[in-house]
């Protein structure tokens, strides 16, 4: 086997799986599969199909999801870099089809980076609604962010925050709330070795814990009526089926979706979490005492409808589901609220101030002390005569400046006030030295039809990778297309074969290249 797996987790799979082990150990001889998913935001499906420099076979569950040759390597292609297509391993494909996102949605994305589901859920909103999308890692949420940017997604705020803060600043207010909780990884063991050295580290017993408190905020979370999935990438059912029957023995106003089983999910195992009560063999069930043994057996049983992706079984690695729906009347039970938390809550409603305590809002001004905000004035009105120039209209949402930078928002700034916010939404651009200077999210989300100068490159005879090097191009006046009565002469979108890539300068036939340093071709 080219895999490493440790012994103790061999201990559990023969003994939760029994006649099946054998076929399961056997799927750790075969490849892994590499998917990637086309970003709609940018591309119809078809047309991708119509381009597409690889072989799309498609994935089951996933209608923009396709397989493709890994050794073919999709992250280095001008397509890639012009947002086109997502890489991502296809059972991961599969939480974000759950959560039935539909245009308008108001969706959390709680356990975020790198991103991989939140680009799925920002194409299914098609640009609509709103898509708040978090990781407790602020290293993590800086990936989050760069993937927000260049998939093109102009409804999206970017958050650095733990679920409980979020809890208190948004009680029930998402439609939709995805949690793909952080978990002892052992579906991605044929995937990355690493996460089977760290398996011990990432132990069940400590990840359950975290996803107990994880499922108790994004339930204060929903509106009625809404929809959590859960979703993790181990076969533990502690993480799985235990988390879930726990939830729901909590949560009565919750009730579990069964998943298809045609497109290759097997059922939950509520039958595994008897062995787990029973103990022995490494079913460790948390070491936190025996919860389970007080779960009714109508909470266990909803767990067959949970689903799970086995990689003996499907083109993928494994990973768990659930769909979990509110039933829409009942009201939620009162948590139990310790008398710290309520004077936290008692000074926050004193100060009127949304989503912190004193001692929290004393160390965010003290942070933000040395900041200076520019001239806002100077700042909106450097934009406007950009977006005036530049753009056939200018981008509807709410106009936020922030450290120094433009957004363009679908929240106001009060809501968003005293969260740790590393994008408060769609990044436009700043002001530096009296010029407006447009942000490279900006160029990313537009569709060329939105600009009045557009400068298309080609594929064919490599300037699209000389631009994604950094190089200045020598481009001739006639090569650009611009609306009636524009001047060449600036700012320019540069496209690849009529899809957005960023920004160039163009003056007397030369094209500054404006593609950020950090994200360039190497
Ligand atoms: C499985 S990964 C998420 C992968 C991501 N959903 C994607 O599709 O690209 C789990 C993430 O949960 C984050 N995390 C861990 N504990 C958390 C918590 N209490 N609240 C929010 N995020 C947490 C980790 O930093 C990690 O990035």
């Amino acid at each position: 086997m080219a895999v490493q797996l440790p012994l103790a987790f061999l201990n559990r799979m023969k003994t939760l799986l029994r006649d099946e082990y054998s076929q399961f150990l056997s799927s750790y001889d075969k490849p892994r599969y590499a998917g990637i998913r086309v970003n709609t935001l940018k591309i119809s499906e078809d047309d991708f199909r119509a381009i597409s420099p690889f072989q799309l076979r498609p994935i089951p569950w996933c209608a923009t999801g396709f397989y493709v040759d890994e050794g073919l390597k999709p992250g280095k292609h001008p397509y890639y870099h012009a947002g086109l297509y997502y890489i991502q391993e296809p059972s991961a494909m599969a939480p974000a089809e759950a959560l039935n996102v539909e245009p308008g949605d108001r969706v959390l994305d709680l356990c975020a980076a790198p991103g991989g589901k939140s680009t799925q859920i920002a194409a299914k909103l098609r640009g609509r609604g709103l898509l708040v999308t978090n990781d407790i890692s602020a290293d993590r949420t800086k990936a989050l962010a760069k993937n927000m940017e260049l998939y093109g997604i102009r409804n999206a705020v970017v958050l650095n925050e733990t679920p409980e803060r979020i809890a208190e600043a948004f009680p029930r207010f998402f439609d939709k709330i995805l949690i793909d909780a952080p978990c002892s990884g052992e579906g991605m063991f044929r995937k990355d070795e690493d996460m089977a050295r760290q398996w011990e580290r990432h132990s069940v017993a400590k990840c359950t814990l975290m996803q107990r408190d994880i499922l108790k905020s994004a339930a204060s979370l929903l509106s009625p009526g809404g929809r959590i999935v859960y979703s993790t990438c181990t076969f533990a059912p502690e993480e799985n089926e235990a988390s879930i029957a726990e939830f729901l023995e909590h949560h009565p106003e919750f009730e579990v979706i069964p998943l298809p089983e045609q497109s290759g999910f097997s059922p939950g195992r509520p039958e595994w979490l008897a062995m787990l009560a029973e103990g022995g063999n490494g079913l460790t069930l948390d070491g936190q005492g025996s919860p389970l043994l007080e779960i009714s057996e109508e909470a266990i049983a909803q767990t067959a409808g949970c689903g799970r992706l086995w990689p003996h079984k499907v083109e993928g690695e494994g990973h768990f589901l659930a769909v979990l729906q509110h039933k829409g009347s009942i009201e939620q039970p009162e948590q139990t609220v310790t008398a710290e938390e309520r004077r936290d809550r008692r000074d926050r409603r004193l100060d009127g101030r949304a989503g912190k305590s004193r001692k929290q809002e004393k160390a965010v001004n003290a942070r933000n002390a040395g900041k200076k905000e520019p001239d806002e004035r100077v700042m909106l009105e450097g934009w406007h005569t950009f977006a005036a120039e530049q753009l056939c209209s200018v981008p509807e949402g709410e106009t936020l400046l922030f450290g120094g930078h433009i957004y363009v928002s679908p929240l106001n700034k009060q809501q968003l006030h005293g969260l740790k916010t590393v994008r408060p939404g769609w990044y436009v651009g700043t002001v530096k030295n009296g010029r407006f200077q447009p942000g490279h999210p900006l160029a990313a989300a537009i569709h060329p039809s939105e600009a009045r100068k557009v400068l298309d490159l080609s594929l064919a005879d490599g300037e699209a990778v000389r631009y994604l090097k950094g190089e200045t191009l020598e481009i001739p006046e006639s090569r650009i297309s611009s609306t009636p009565n524009t001047k060449p002469k600036g700012y320019v979108l540069i496209t690849v074969d009529g899809y957005s890539l960023g920004w160039g300068k163009w003056q007397d036939g030369l094209l500054k290249n404006e593609y950020p340093a950090g994200w360039r071709w190497t």
